[in-house]
């Protein structure tokens, strides 16, 4: 059993939070949160009708919304986040300010466009270029998730319970790195 508080995953659009996170939360033994399933049940719609109803403007604030929600009311839980949860200067000050413990899930651009070529429910990759949608938003995102981040996991080339038991791993290993510094401070 780990003692951590609220464990959230941030990363671009087919990096892998929501399945990672469920992985996550199996493992954990806590309940599971993806803010895009918590904006689209108090909207009672789905995302692309959010989208072409309310702009992206008002699916972010829909965004800000169920994070705070989230990190005011939860405590150990799991939550997978949507790909832009960092573009608001706010919510990267919700999520730096919280005590969560925010993983940066990474993967490649050329990974994002396989693993996202599937589904068509990703308002913001209906273009006529996805892949270079995807690299645009990975040049602005990239140093706002690693601005958030306490950890960073790769998951290219990784089968997604193998992802998961990676970041177990690395959470496990900070969270001791964390107590052992506690400890010194305490103790020195
Ligand atoms: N490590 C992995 N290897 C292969 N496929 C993966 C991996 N992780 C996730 N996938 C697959 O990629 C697709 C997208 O994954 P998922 O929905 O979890 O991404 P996401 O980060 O939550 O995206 P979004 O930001 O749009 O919510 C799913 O079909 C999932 O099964
Ligand atoms: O990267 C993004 O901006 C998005 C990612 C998805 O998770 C959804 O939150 C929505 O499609 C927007
Ligand atoms: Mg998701």
């Amino acid at each position: 059993m780990i003692k951590a508080p609220n464990i959230i995953l941030v990363g671009p659009m087919g990096a892998g939070k929501t399945t990672i996170g469920r992985l996550l939360s199996h493992s954990l033994g806590r309940e599971f949160y993806d803010s895009d399933r918590i904006i689209e049940e108090n909207a009672g719609a789905d995302i692309p009708w959010i989208f072409e109803k309310e702009g992206e403007d008002g699916f972010r604030k829909r965004e800000t919304h169920a994070l705070e929600c989230m990190l005011h009311n939860q405590d150990c839980v799991v939550l997978a986040t949507g790909g832009g949860i960092v573009m608001r200067e706010e919510n990267r000050e919700l999520l730096s300010n919280s005590d969560a413990l925010v993983v940066y899930l990474y993967a490649s651009v050329s990974q994002q466009l396989h693993r996202t070529s599937k589904s068509n429910h990703r308002p913001l990759l209906q273009t006529s270029d996805p892949k270079a949608t995807l690299n645009a938003l990975f040049k602005v995102r990239d140093p706002l998730y690693r601005e958030v981040a306490t950890l960073v996991v790769e998951t290219d080339s990784r089968h997604p319970k193998s992802v998961a038991n990676k970041a177990l791993e690395a959470i496990k290993r900070h969270l001791k790195s964390e107590n052992k510094a506690q400890n010194a401070n305490v103790n020195g």
